[in-house]
């Protein structure tokens, strides 16, 4: 079996593949972006893509889409698609859906994120994306409260047909403590950054006494992949005789948790993962290692305040 077969149950009763195609792209691999989300779809078997506006891929994702849905390749059940409102359009979410939709050419999405629980000056079409006053420093909207913008989603989702789930992204347990008192829909999922050198092991607690799916991004450290040269990986790698991106791949599907790798190449995206059972002892000691040598690779500096561990290691 491959880890591409797994499937987690959502709060809302939907099922989300374990595994998903990360598609931050950065300039330099545009122009492998189509072909590698259309290897994925169809020879990696890939059913899951995650996406933000913020990435800027969402128009190929949508060019990608209609080409495999016209040709009969895929139909549009077969696939999950996750999106995200960037913290520049903190007022409006639903123009933010409404443009991710437009460009990815659907009616709807799966499941839609709030990237950050933070609001950034803007104006209406989201720009710029990170507005900067003359010393550099991030312009954050004043006055602007972050869960604003999750009680806007909690009427796109109660109100329109436009999502079949609405979660958030980088929240701590502190805030999601405080969005469950302050509003009356439970976050499908967090997406927050872990891996074995990260595995936030109380904010994995938190979420599963809540029901909230966690989402693991940045599964392999970004870019240059890190996280595969972590000696225990290598280890578990050996035993099992897979490469060492499924052991990482598994530490999260096997603990019912989303996991979202990142490749534009097409040889090994064709290749999928395949599913490992590793023991409890293994996942316990990859959970150990990031213990004892945390590390955090995504270091955006809008999220300096957010009170996360490990910021800048
Ligand atoms: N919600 C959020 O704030 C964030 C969400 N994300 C999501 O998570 C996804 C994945 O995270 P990323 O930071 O993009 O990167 P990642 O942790 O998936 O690593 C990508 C790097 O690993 C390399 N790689 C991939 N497969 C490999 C293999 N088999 N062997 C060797 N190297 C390999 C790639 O070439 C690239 O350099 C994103 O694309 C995005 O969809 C990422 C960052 C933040
Ligand atoms: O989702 C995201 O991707 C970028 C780059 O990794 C990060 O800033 C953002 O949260």
């Amino acid at each position: 079996m491959s880890a591409l077969d797994i499937d987690i149950t959502l709060n809302t009763g939907a099922k989300i593949p374990a595994v998903g195609f990360g598609t931050v792209c950065f300039d330099e691999f545009k122009s492998q972006f189509k072909d590698a989300l259309k290897a994925a779809l169809l020879e990696g078997h890939y059913r899951h893509i995650d996406t933000a506006w913020y990435y800027g891929t969402e128009a190929l994702i949508g060019e990608v889409l209609q080409e495999l849905f016209e040709s009969g390749k895929l139909k549009r059940e077969d696939i999950f698609v996750t999106t995200k409102v960037w913290p520049s359009f903190w007022k409006d979410p639903l123009k933010s859906l409404e443009k991710s939709l437009h460009d990815l050419r659907l009616d709807y999405v799966d499941l839609f994120l709030q990237h950050w629980p933070l609001a950034f000056e803007g104006d209406e079409n989201g720009l710029p994306a990170v507005p900067k006053d003359a010393e550099g420093n991030v312009k954050f909207a004043k006055g602007a409260d972050y869960l604003s913008t999750w009680k806007k989603m909690i009427l796109i989702y109660k109100n329109t047909t436009k999502t079949r789930a609405i979660g958030v992204s980088n929240y701590t347990p502190k805030m999601l403590t405080r969005l469950l008192k302050e509003t009356d829909v439970v976050p499908a999922t967090n997406q927050v950054e872990l891996h074995p050198h990260l595995p936030q092991v109380e904010l994995v607690k938190f979420c599963k006494e809540h029901k909230i799916v966690v989402e693991a991004f940045s599964p392999l450290g970004g870019n240059g992949a890190p996280n595969l040269k972590i000696p225990l990986v290598q280890q578990l790698a050996k035993k099992y005789n897979v490469p060492a991106v499924d052991i990482i791949v598994n530490y999260h599907a096997q603990a019912g948790r989303v996991v979202l790798p990142r490749s534009q190449n097409v040889e090994r995206i064709k290749k999928g993962f395949s599913e490992v059972k590793l023991t409890e002892k293994e996942l316990a000691e990859l959970d150990q290692f990031g213990i004892d040598h945390p590390k955090r690779f995504i270091n955006d500096v809008w999220g300096n305040d957010l009170g996360f561990e490990h910021w800048g290691q």
